[in-house]
């Protein structure tokens, strides 16, 4: 029987704004170059150009990274080629700056806040005020949380958007750190994609053959629970992933509620954007694929949300590091849109009457 969540309904998601949408599309036409010359970076501006509400749009002035992390049961089964342990340790070398993300974060201008959302309480360096257990259940066999932690989790998902978007956060970048976190997450994506595991199943941080066995194994057990509440999405982010991912999803939903454009990172926090997109339809116009995971689940949640990734480098961190790794197209894309000069003022000429009529073929 399905649970009634309505303390976690969402409200309508708001569409971009249209009419800024238009006028990012004539200005990038009086732009001194040919029409269409700088392919999708025009389109990337004028995307951020609607979620602005106004062209020219503008560099983002606090883009601002979550790092949600939590341990999952299901890494006990030998699905990952790295020991669970390994969560709480990345966990501190996030605090002390020396991940991946870290590195990228300085180098695209965004601050970084990591959420220990349900790392393993023996070596968890921090305990965050979200905090909802010391590591969800193995979702092959048992519900990865009660009901109180998932409501727990998707609300705290809600307030930190909520936090980040009150504190002038004008980009919100989602990422994961959990080993065992693509397994929960090629559940969801197998789910809700309707696609056969081994078509989702992949290497994560690199296992063997014997490992994806394993996952594969482990995938298919715990769609079998997952099934019976395909249609509830909070009922199967209680049953199926982690507090982690729950707040993920929370969080991806409110940052569309509240109007913040959201860079999609990999697999797994595209997994969680799939059942987002469920809480609150119409989130996922509020969010840029920053790039094309190399996780075969990377792909189909691109597919499944109509989203064309920005970049397509082979990346499988996670950590929000495709997205920051994005980050300074997208920031290249605003500025050519906002401060290249127009054929009028710079005396340029224009297209040719030829030219100007439409694409000759
Ligand atoms: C050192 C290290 C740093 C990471 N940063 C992100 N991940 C990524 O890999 C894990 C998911 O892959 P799997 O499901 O195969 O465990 C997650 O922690 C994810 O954030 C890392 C993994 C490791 C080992
Ligand atoms: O694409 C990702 O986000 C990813 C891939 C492998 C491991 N962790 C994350």
């Amino acid at each position: 029987m399905s649970t009634e969540h309505n303390d976690l309904e969402f409200p309508a998601v708001p569409g971009p704004d249209e009419q800024a949408g238009r006028e990012a599309v004539a200005r990038q036409a009086q732009l001194t170059k040919p029409a269409g010359s700088l392919g999708r970076l025009e389109e990337l501006g004028v995307w951020v150009a609607a979620r602005q509400g106004a062209c020219p749009p503008r560099p983002f002035a606090r883009p601002r990274v979550i790092v949600f992390a939590g341990d999952h049961g299901v890494a006990q089964e030998g699905v990952s080629a790295y020991p669970p342990e390994v969560t709480a340790q990345m966990v501190g070398n996030f605090l002390s700056g020396g991940a991946a993300v870290n590195v990228l974060a300085r180098q695209s201008g965004a601050t970084v806040r990591v959420v220990d959302m349900a790392v393993s309480a023996d070596t968890a360096p921090v305990v965050s005020a979200h905090k909802v257990n010391n590591g969800s259940g193995a979702i092959d066999r048992e519900d990865a949380l009660t009901d109180e932690q998932v409501r727990a989790a998707i609300r705290a998902g809600r307030a930190i958007a909520d936090e980040e978007v009150d504190s002038g956060a004008d980009l919100l970048v989602a990422g994961d750190m959990g080993i065992g976190n693509t397994t929960p997450a090629a559940v969801l994506i197998s789910l809700l994609t309707g696609t056969e595991p081994v078509a989702v199943v992949g290497r994560g941080t690199g296992i063997d053959d014997q490992a994806w066995m394993r996952k594969t194994a482990a995938i298919r057990d715990a769609l079998r629970r997952a099934r019976k509440v395909q249609h509830d999405p909070v009922e199967l982010l209680r049953t199926s992933t982690g507090a982690d991912i729950a707040a993920l999803a929370g969080f991806l939903a409110q940052a569309a509620v509240r109007r913040t454009p959201v860079l999609l990172d990999g697999v797994v926090i595209g997994a969680a954007a799939l059942v987002a997109e469920e809480l609150a339809p119409g989130a996922r116009q509020w969010w840029l694929a920053a790039h094309r995971s190399a996780e075969p689940g990377g792909q189909l949640v691109l597919r499944h949300l109509d989203l064309e990734p920005v970049l397509d480098l082979e990346l499988r961190l996670g950590e929000a590091s495709g997205a920051l790794t994005a980050l300074p197209v997208v920031t290249s894309a605003i500025k050519v849109l906002a401060e290249m000069a127009t054929f009028a003022e710079a005396g340029v000429g224009g297209p040719s009457e030829a030219e100007a009529t439409g694409p000759k073929s």
